[in-house]
């Protein structure tokens, strides 16, 4: 006899949460039942403030209704159609919109259905690439350590957070890792790019030494490493490891699951930091978190790369049966229309001042030991207690939303991420908030 459960629909057991503490929530469930713009409401009727977009997707806050009609539109006229030898118009129309705003280079894109996927997208192309130039010996991947890039084998192989790949022994070989940035207690409290530790970035030079270039195909690194606890990256940093790629061959990724469509205050962190990868990997604020839907940007030298050989032959053996969904397409094409008719997508860059001021408020705190930001991301990182790393942080965030309050916690870091159309009075109540939490001492 099966021993399913006779579920009710209060009956919380079958759905097996991600990174979740399933069996304490499960004892306190936090459920959201309706959303609008930059609240939530929650199944006991309380107003939760959205800290942090959702999951750092919901850049254009909830429900804006040209892109819930867009989503019921579209599927009620086309619900499906595959991408694999057939297509349908609105792909092709968004993929010039997202050119449109990609930096300059960035001139074709492949779909994809999350940013793990929009990851493991971008590490095949890149092995792919040098395969086709005839540079196959170039297998090596190199992440960072602290690195987040989604929960797939590739990854994860890339990824550098330890309690994510801990469990899966061994991963895709070939594969290096740099140092993380981040040198605690220096650059403390510091706004905006650190002033010191930009030439880190030459262990890329180390690593080419010990592996040979002809063995390395790519380095993949978020501009802002955000799920690790919002590292930002040091002066000069980005644009040495771009120099030291350009130099040996390699490819560099810039993930920008997080940073991409405005959160920095420009479309990409690539702008914004003024510096050229080869790749850039996206989702969330694509279709502004509703419909899963990921990206891949490549130049043209890639792209055109593939496009040899006999015209009936498939170029590039990969791809998804939803790549380029026509209700997630219809969802991101209402998404960039929502971003452009409202100045979204540079919109960060007007607020980060008062942002800033308001974050950096809390540095006199108890327990307080950094404060990060750029754009609108802020990081305000505990001191852990004794023997219970992590608690202090996740105390801080059972009590925020007690208070109708929203944020992240990575570690004994809080994370926020507010959706980009945050006025001041939401900044004022955000850290109103968070200073009435933190100033008793949890
Ligand atoms: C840089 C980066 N790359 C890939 C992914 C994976 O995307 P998907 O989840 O769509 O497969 C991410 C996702 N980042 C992410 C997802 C959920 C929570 C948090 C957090 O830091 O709280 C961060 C990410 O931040």
């Amino acid at each position: 006899m099966s021993d399913r459960l006779n579920a009710t629909p209060n009956d919380l057991r079958a759905f097996w949460m991600p990174f979740t503490a399933n069996r304490q929530f499960k004892k306190e469930p936090r459920l959201f039942v309706s959303a609008k713009d930059m609240y939530y409401t929650t199944h006991d009727g309380r107003q939760v403030l959205d800290g942090t977009a959702g999951l750092w997707c919901v850049n254009a806050g909830h429900c804006r209704p040209k892109i819930t009609e867009a989503i019921r539109q579209q599927a009620g006229e086309l619900d499906y159609a595959p991408a694999f030898q057939l297509g349908h118009p609105k792909a092709f129309e968004l993929a010039n919109r997202l050119v449109d705003i990609a930096p300059e280079g960035m001139d074709h894109v492949l779909y994809t259905n999350s940013g793990s996927e929009s990851v493991e997208t971008a590490l095949k192309v890149a092995l792919a690439y040098h395969r086709v130039k005839g540079n196959g010996s170039r297998f090596r991947l190199i992440g960072r350590e602290r690195g987040y890039h989604g929960v797939n084998f590739g990854g994860i192989s890339v990824g550098g957070i330890v309690t994510n790949r801990k469990m899966f022994g061994t991963l895709l070989t070939g594969v290096d890792h740099m140092p993380h940035t981040h040198i605690p207690g220096k650059n403390a409290f510091t706004r905006g790019e650190p002033e010191h530790g930009g030439d880190i970035a030459t262990e890329l030079e180390r690593i080419v030494t010990l592996h040979d270039a002809s063995t390395i195909a790519a380095v993949i690194v978020e501009p802002i490493a955000g799920s690790t606890g919002v590292l930002i990256p040091p002066k000069g940093y980005l644009q040495k490891l771009r120099d030291i790629c350009t130099k040996h061959g390699i490819l560099l990724i810039f993930d920008e699951v997080i940073t991409g469509f405005g959160r920095l205050g420009a479309p990409f962190a690539a702008q914004y930091y003024d510096v050229k990868p080869d790749i850039i990997t996206t989702a969330k604020g694509l279709t502004n978190g509703v419909i899963p839907m990921g990206a891949v940007f490549v130049t043209s030298e890639i792209h055109d790369a593939f496009m040899q050989g006999p015209e009936h032959m498939i170029e590039f053996f990969h791809g998804y049966t939803y790549s380029g969904n026509p209700i997630a397409s219809a969802a991101a094409l209402a998404t960039l229309d929502t971003y452009k008719e409202e100045g979204l997508l540079t919109r960060a860059a007007e607020l980060s001042d008062y942002w800033a001021d308001a974050l950096h408020s809390l540095k006199d705190c108890p327990n307080v030991i950094d404060i990060r930001n750029t754009g609108l991301i802020g990081a305000i990182e505990l001191d852990p207690i004794a023997g219970e790393p992590t608690k202090r942080a996740f105390t801080a965030f059972l009590k925020a939303y007690e208070k109708g309050l929203l944020i992240r916690t990575t570690g004994d870091i809080i994370a926020l991420s507010p959706p980009l159309i945050i006025e001041k009075h939401h900044i004022d109540e955000l850290f109103g908030k968070l200073r009435e939490i933190l100033q008793n001492n949890i």
